[in-house]
């Protein structure tokens, strides 16, 4: 093995840059040089790409975002476009291909396998933690992290002013970031997709009863619902205005956005895309090829690229099971 490439696609995610660290120093120790392709499966479209040596990944480890850059790349899932990244990954030279990134960019790391002979190693990189095969992924904590500071600092005036707040975080459909968001701020109510059985269908009574007993047994108190983005049509601000006018209460929004994507990564973070990215390429070298590197119950695996998406990978029972029930003062007035 004389040359690997590197790219990462679709939602950036804290953790990234120390994952494209670990590549280029355990590439560099076994002699292997790396390619960075620039925005994504743009990159390697587009033939936009830059050497990586040691020097360039230098006190990166702590930096969000990626140095690569990344994007979205719609034009890629047509077969014109994989030949075309394909015959470029040849002119370069290129043995081995990792990419970081969530599902859709393993769906075209998929793709561009059907196309191209080279080897293909995918790392598993995105906020939203919804891969299958891996406990979890680069970004997810730092995520995490960022929803709870911020929800604190709302539980304070929240608390003032004993009002309502409805916290709508990131996933796309997926309810992990929101799951341990309320875990992790005592928030009073979770809305999660996978806890609903029709996406649109959110019970408003059901919401409302619960905060009417709350504050029944608790006297009047503030109260924070955590909900996933794209559950309730028009999101967080919706729903917001629609308890505001069926309650007559104060109920406000706060739509935590692109902050969860951002920021320096925490260890967890740090450590999962060092360690990830450096058996990457040891896989590489020893020829492996259509598999993802995740994690498992802190160990390292590796998992078929296609099992990746041949399920949906639920959520802790045990953690909804005690913010549900446990930890419901209605259920358990104190
Ligand atoms: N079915 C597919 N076939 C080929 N390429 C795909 C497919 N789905 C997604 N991709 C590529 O992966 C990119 C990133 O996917 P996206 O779902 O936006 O982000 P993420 O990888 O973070 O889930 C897309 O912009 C596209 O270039
Ligand atoms: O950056 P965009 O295109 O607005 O996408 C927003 C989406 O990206 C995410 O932040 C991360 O998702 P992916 O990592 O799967 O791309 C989702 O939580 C969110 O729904």
């Amino acid at each position: 093995m004389k040359r690997i490439a590197v790219l990462t696609s679709g939602g950036d995610a804290p953790g990234m840059n120390a994952c494209i660290r670990a590549i280029v120093l355990t590439a560099h120790r076994n002699q292997i040089e790396v390619i960075g392709y620039r925005h994504g499966y743009n990159g390697l479209l587009k033939r936009e790409y830059q050497p990586l040596h040691p020097g360039d990944v230098v006190n990166i480890i702590q930096r969000g975002g990626t140095i690569l850059r990344s994007a979205r790349c719609p034009e890629f899932v047509s077969t014109e476009s994989a030949e075309r990244a394909a015959q470029n990954l040849n002119d370069m030279h290129i043995d081995a291909l990792l990419i970081i990134g969530g599902n859709g960019s393993f769906m075209g790391a998929e793709h561009l396998g059907r196309h191209w002979d080279g080897q293909i190693i995918t790392l598993p990189g995105t906020i939203d933690n919804d891969i299958t095969g891996t406990d979890g992924t680069i970004g997810y904590y730092t995520a995490i992290d960022t929803a709870l500071e911020a929800i604190d600092k709302v539980r304070d005036t929240a608390d003032a002013f004993e009002r309502i707040f409805l916290i709508e975080v990131m996933g796309r459909h997926a309810g992990f970031i929101g799951l341990n968001a309320a875990i992790g701020s005592g928030a009073e109510q979770m809305l999660l997709p996978e806890l609903v059985d029709d996406g649109n269908a959110i019970d408003l009574k059901q919401i409302m009863r619960h905060v009417k007993v709350t504050r029944e047994k608790r006297g009047m108190c503030s109260y924070i619902i955590v909900i996933t983005e794209n559950l309730y049509p028009g999101g967080a601000n919706a729903l917001a205005t629609k308890l505001t006018e069926e309650m007559n209460v104060d109920c406000k929004p706060v739509i935590l956005g692109y902050i969860q994507r951002g920021g320096s990564p925490v260890s967890m973070d740090r450590i999962l895309a060092t360690k990830l990215g450096a058996y990457a390429v040891e896989a590489a070298r020893d020829g492996k090829h259509l598999i993802m590197i995740g994690e498992q119950n802190h160990n390292v695996v590796e998992i078929p690229l296609e099992q990746t998406r041949s399920s949906k990978k639920p959520l802790d029972p045990y953690l909804v099971e005690i913010q549900q029930d446990f930890f419901d003062l209605v259920k358990n007035p104190v």
